[in-house]
């Protein structure tokens, strides 16, 4: 009995020897060897860039960064080196294009629009991947959603998803839109009724945003939209707001709490919309609709011929893109416009009398809306200054060759959007002022390169929901204008900061007065 005890203690040491020594030589290659060969690999492509430290890549100077910076109060607007101080500080040392790593994953830094125009002349949409490691990462709140999804099933998805976004159908989505601003409206005009005329903006605009994206998306005031949402912003903090590590290998063991709740929380966010995609199947008034879900579905059934069909599991997803993707970013080029207003009460004035000579002082009629060109300026403007989503993500799935460089199959790319819509090289030497009349005669604004202003993406992957932001924009901004003027509260602390998307750190309030 004995000897057998004894020669089962050897077999376990032998096993737990074993298994130390597989553990050790897995971290040695994925911490040391793979990274070592990927990085001599990218300096034979003649793309240089910080030297990372290995297992965290230049993450720690990143953190550090971020901690020292501050906004110029001269410069309010010049928000590049504040946001990103790391890129702008790596930009003065390896020019617009340069790797830096994110734990062991290279990743490449582009805030050269040529660059970027030149790799995608050879890359077509769908050949495009999406760096793998954020699709992990943001799994709970994307899935395999049209944001995150490749190839085929891209091309697929886009198919059935883009026509649900044309004209004719958000024109029906427009009156939803009025009704929840009128309701904001209301609870303003009560605030100042009771003698407290500040008004955090921010909260009451990202509010009303979904309230607009839970109606347009599922038709009604849903509870359950309601309650998806509440739930999507608290995942956003828990993946956003974390001291997390994406990139290093085991990362996620650094935060297992936080990477577990994420992964509840987006169960729960599954579940709910499910609960209403399901219960919409079944229902008589399924076709009746106006609402994306509605015209998702119909697609389907119009694809389904072909045998293209989004699966129950897509419609989730599908949805739960809209949901976050469609509130956050639409409700935050409103919120930094009326910043800018705040700022510039002269274009309010020229913004009020625009609403005034093309919609008219009587009850909104939306299809008047397109004449409000000044409007359109002013989003263009605000767009490039403080654009919601900062960046823009991609992953080579093949070598890229851009005249002597060459971007290594599987290497992630880092768009800088704010640099790139910051640079006075491309805006000239008031690129960091508000002028919105540089967008008169440009749809580029002058930009002195076409693929210099990039708020909602580029190529056959750019935002699909930009009309439906469009309407919006302009319905919530002549409803506010035509009722009220507002100037920045003396409370206002401008640090703007990036949580996914650019959103102002301390929300933003304003001094409201009714006309
Ligand atoms: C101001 C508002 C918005 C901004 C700034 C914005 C920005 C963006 C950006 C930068 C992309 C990535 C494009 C690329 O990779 O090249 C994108 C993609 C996308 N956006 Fe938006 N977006 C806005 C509003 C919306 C709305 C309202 C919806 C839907 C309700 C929406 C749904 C999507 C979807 C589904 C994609 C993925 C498209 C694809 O990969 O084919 N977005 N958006």
């Amino acid at each position: 009995m004995e000897f057998l005890l004894l020669s089962l203690s050897r077999v376990l040491v032998a096993f737990s020897a074993v298994l130390c020594l597989f553990l050790l030589l897995i971290l040695t290659f994925s911490w040391w060897v793979f990274p070592n060969q990927a990085l001599k690999k990218l300096k034979k492509c003649g793309l240089g860039g910080p030297t990372p430290s290995f297992p965290l890549g230049n993450i720690k100077e990143m953190k550090k960064d971020i901690q020292s910076s501050v906004v110029s109060s001269n410069l309010p607007h010049d928000i590049h080196s504040y946001v990103f101080p790391y890129f702008s500080s790596w930009q003065k040392s390896y020019g617009k294009v340069f790797v830096y790593w994110l734990g062991t994953e290279p990743f490449l830094y582009v805030a050269d629009p040529e660059f970027l125009r030149k790799m995608s002349t050879l890359v077509m949409a769908k050949e495009w991947g999406k760096p793998s490691v954020f699709r992990n990462d943001r799994d709970p709140m994307f899935g395999s959603g049209l944001v995150m999804v490749e190839g085929n099933d891209w091309i697929r998805q886009r198919h059935i998803v883009a026509p649900a976004f044309n004209p004719i159908n958000l024109k029906a989505m427009a009156n939803m839109m009025v009704e929840s601003t009128n309701q904001m409206i209301d609870r303003w005009a009560t605030q100042i009724n009771l003698g407290n005329p500040k008004i955090d903006a921010e909260k009451e605009i990202i509010a009303t945003a979904g309230d607009i994206i839970a109606r347009t998306s599922f038709g009604m005031k849903d509870n359950t939209a309601r309650e998806a949402i509440d739930k999507l912003q608290a995942l956003q903090m828990t993946l956003f707001k974390t001291n997390r590590y994406v990139g290093v290998p085991f990362g996620k063991l650094f935060e297992v709490k936080k990477t577990l709740e994420a992964k509840k929380l987006g169960k729960e966010i599954d579940e709910l919309l499910l609960s209403i995609i399901e219960a919409r199947k079944d229902s008589s008034t399924k076709n009746s609709q106006h609402d994306l879900l509605c015209l998702l579905l119909q697609n389907n059934e119009i694809d389904g011929q072909l045998g293209k069909t989004l699966t129950s599991r897509e419609l989730v997803d599908e949805c739960k893109t809209f949901l976050f993707g469609g509130h956050e970013t639409s409700a935050l080029s409103i919120t930094w416009t009326l910043l800018l207003l705040a700022m510039h009460e002269d274009w309010q004035n020229q913004l009020r009398e625009e609403i005034r000579q093309v919609v008219g002082t009587e009850k909104l009629d939306t299809t008047l809306l397109s004449g409000l060109k000044k409007m359109k300026w002013v989003m263009n403007e605000a767009l490039r200054l403080y654009p919601p989503a900062p960046n823009v993500q991609r992953q080579a799935r093949e070598d890229i060759k851009v005249d002597d460089k060459t971007v290594p199959n599987g290497t992630n790319m880092w768009i800088d959007v704010v640099a790139m819509h910051h640079d006075p090289e491309l805006w000239g030497k008031d690129s960091n002022e508000f002028r919105p009349e540089r967008f008169m005669d440009d749809v580029n604004g002058g930009c002195k390169h076409k693929m210099g202003y990039l708020p909602f993406g580029f190529g056959g992957r750019r935002c699909v929901g930009r009309n439906l932001t469009f309407m919006e924009y302009k319905i919530v901004l002549t409803l506010l204008l035509s009722r009220f003027t507002f100037k920045l509260s003396p409370g206002y602390d401008h640090s703007p900061s990036i949580m996914l998307s650019l959103r102002p750190t301390h929300g933003l309030p304003l001094i409201v007065h009714p006309l």
